[in-house]
C-alpha cells in the first residue's frame, strides 16, 4: 500500500480548497517582457506578495505540462492569442495581443485552487479537474464550456477476469454479494470528492476509497484496489491492464473549459473586458472550425428564383441564407447575366451532402475553403456570463 492513503469515512472527504489563501508570502515574480530586444529574457525577481485586491494585472492560469499544455497552447495561437513563453521552464509568459495580462502555467489542480484563492483571474483546465477541485465553490464559474479538445471521460473500470468476469454494470458491481462492511469495494481514484458523490448519488453501499496519482490501472492487479475511477479516452490503457468499463460507471464526460473567478470578473479592473475579448475569439474560432464556405456557379434567371432553388435544400441553408452576385458573362460582344455565384458555409460534416445538393438544383464549379472566424452579434456565452453575474 506504499503509494496509496486510505481515506476514512470516504462520505466526509472534505477536500482543503484552499491551500495558499491568507499569511504574507514572497514569491518569484519575473519582469514582464517588453518589445524592447534588451528585455526578451526577462530576469526573474524576487517581489513580496501584496494583498490579492492590490493587483492590476489580469492574470490567466494555463496546464503547465501533461495532455493538455500544447493543445492549449495551440487553441490560444488559433485565436490569434499567441502566447509569448521566453523558454519552456519559466512559469510566466504574456500574450501580446492582450495588454495586461499575465500567463501563469500551472498544474490544472493548482489553476482550479488558484483561482479561488484570488491568485488567478481565469484558467483553461479539464471539466473534470474543475468539477473535483471547483464544485462545491460557489465563487468559480464556467465562462466556455466546450473547447473541443482534451476530450475524455470519469469513469469506473473493474476487471474482466475472475470474479468480475460476469459483471457488465453498475448495478452488477452492487448487488454482488462480496461487499460488506468490513471488506467493501475498494476503489482507487485521484477524483475522491467525485467518486465518494456518484457511488452515493447511485446508492452504492460498502465502497471504500483510495487515493493515488497516476498509473491507476495497475491497482486491481497488484492487489491494491477492486476497481479503478480513472480518465479514460480511447480506453487503451484499461485494455492493455484487463479492466472493463461498466454500463453507467462513467461519472463526467470531460473536455477543455474556460473558467474564471466571479469575485474577480466582478471586482477586479480589467478581467471582465479580457473575458469578453477571450471569449468572442474562442467563440469566432470554434464556431468556424466546423463549418467550410462553399462558392459554386449557377444557372438562372435571377437572383431570387436561385434563391429558393437553394432554399430547397435542407444543407444548404448556411448561417443566415445564401449570398448570391451575378456573374456578368460577355458572349458574342455583350455582356449577360447566365449565372450567379453563391456563397454558403456549410458544416464540414455535412459537406459532401451539401455538393450532392447543389449540383442536384444546377450548381457548377464549386469552391470550397476553411473558415477561420464567425463572428456573431453577440455571443450567447457572454450574455449568459453577465446574467450570471447579475450584470
Ligand atoms: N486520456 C486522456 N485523453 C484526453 N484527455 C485527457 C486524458 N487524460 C486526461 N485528460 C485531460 O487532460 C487533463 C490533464 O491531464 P494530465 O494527465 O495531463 O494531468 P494530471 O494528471 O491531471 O496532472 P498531474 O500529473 O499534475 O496530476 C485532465 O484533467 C483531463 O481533462
Ligand atoms: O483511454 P486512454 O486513451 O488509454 O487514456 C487513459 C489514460 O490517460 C490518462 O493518463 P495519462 O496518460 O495522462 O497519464 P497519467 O496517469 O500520468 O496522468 C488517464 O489517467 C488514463 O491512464
Ligand atoms: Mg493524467
Amino acid at each position: 500500500m506504499a503509494a496509496f492513503v486510505e481515506i476514512q469515512g470516504f462520505f466526509q472527504i472534505r477536500r482543503q480548497h484552499l491551500p495558499l489563501a491568507g499569511g504574507a508570502r514572497l514569491r518569484q515574480v519575473a519582469v514582464r517582457a517588453s518589445n524592447s530586444a534588451a528585455a526578451v529574457a526577462p530576469a526573474p525577481v524576487v517581489v513580496s506578495d501584496g494583498a490579492a485586491s492590490e493587483r492590476t494585472v489580469v492574470r490567466l492560469g494555463l496546464p503547465s505540462k501533461g495532455r493538455m499544455a500544447e493543445e492549449t497552447l495551440n487553441l490560444l495561437k488559433n485565436c490569434q492569442l499567441t502566447v509569448r513563453q521566453v523558454n519552456p521552464r519559466q512559469y510566466v509568459a504574456d500574450i501580446p495581443q492582450l495588454s495586461n495580462l499575465e500567463v501563469w502555467f500551472q498544474r490544472p489542480k493548482d489553476i482550479v485552487r488558484k483561482l479561488h484563492a484570488g491568485d488567478l483571474d481565469l484558467g483553461i483546465v479539464g471539466l473534470d479537474t474543475f468539477s473535483e477541485y471547483g464544485q462545491e465553490n460557489e465563487d468559480l464559474i464556467i465562462v466556455h464550456n466546450e473547447l473541443k479538445y482534451g476530450d475524455c471521460r470519469l469513469s469506473i473500470a473493474i476487471p474482466m477476469y475472475g470474479i468480475f468476469e460476469n459483471i457488465n454494470s453498475l448495478q452488477d458491481l452492487a448487488q454482488m454479494p462480496h461487499w460488506t462492511e468490513e471488506r467493501p469495494l475498494r476503489v482507487a481514484t485521484g477524483f475522491t470528492c467525485l467518486g465518494p458523490r456518484f457511488m452515493k448519488e447511485k446508492g452504492m453501499k460498502h465502497v471504500s476509497f483510495s487515493t493515488a496519482d497516476g498509473a491507476l490501472e495497475a491497482a486491481p492487479a497488484m492487489g491494491i484496489s477492486d476497481a479503478i475511477l480513472d480518465l479514460v479516452s480511447s480506453g487503451t490503457t484499461l485494455r492493455e491492464n484487463n479492466l472493463k468499463e461498466i454500463d453507467g460507471g462513467v461519472v463526467l464526460e470531460s473536455q477543455a473549459v474556460l473558467v474564471a473567478s466571479k469575485k474577480s470578473l466582478i471586482q477586479r479592473s480589467g478581467v471582465l473586458d479580457i473575458t469578453h475579448e477571450i471569449l468572442e475569439r474562442l467563440e469566432a474560432h470554434l464556431r468556424a472550425a466546423v463549418q467550410f464556405t462553399v462558392t459554386a456557379n449557377m444557372r438562372g434567371s435571377n437572383a431570387e428564383q436561385v434563391a429558393e432553388k437553394i432554399h430547397s435544400q435542407p444543407s444548404l441553408a448556411g448561417l443566415q441564407g445564401p449570398t448570391i452576385s451575378p456573374v456578368y458573362c460577355k458572349r458574342d460582344g455583350k455582356v449577360s447575366i447566365d449565372y450567379y455565384a453563391i456563397i454558403i458555409c456549410v458544416p464540414q460534416k455535412a459537406l459532401y451532402k451539401s455538393v450532392q445538393q447543389l449540383r442536384s438544383i444546377g450548381g457548377s464549379g464549386v469552391l470550397v475553403s476553411p473558415l477561420t472566424y464567425i463572428f456573431e452579434e453577440e455571443t450567447p456565452r457572454w450574455r449568459n456570463l453577465l446574467s450570471e453575474l447579475g450584470l
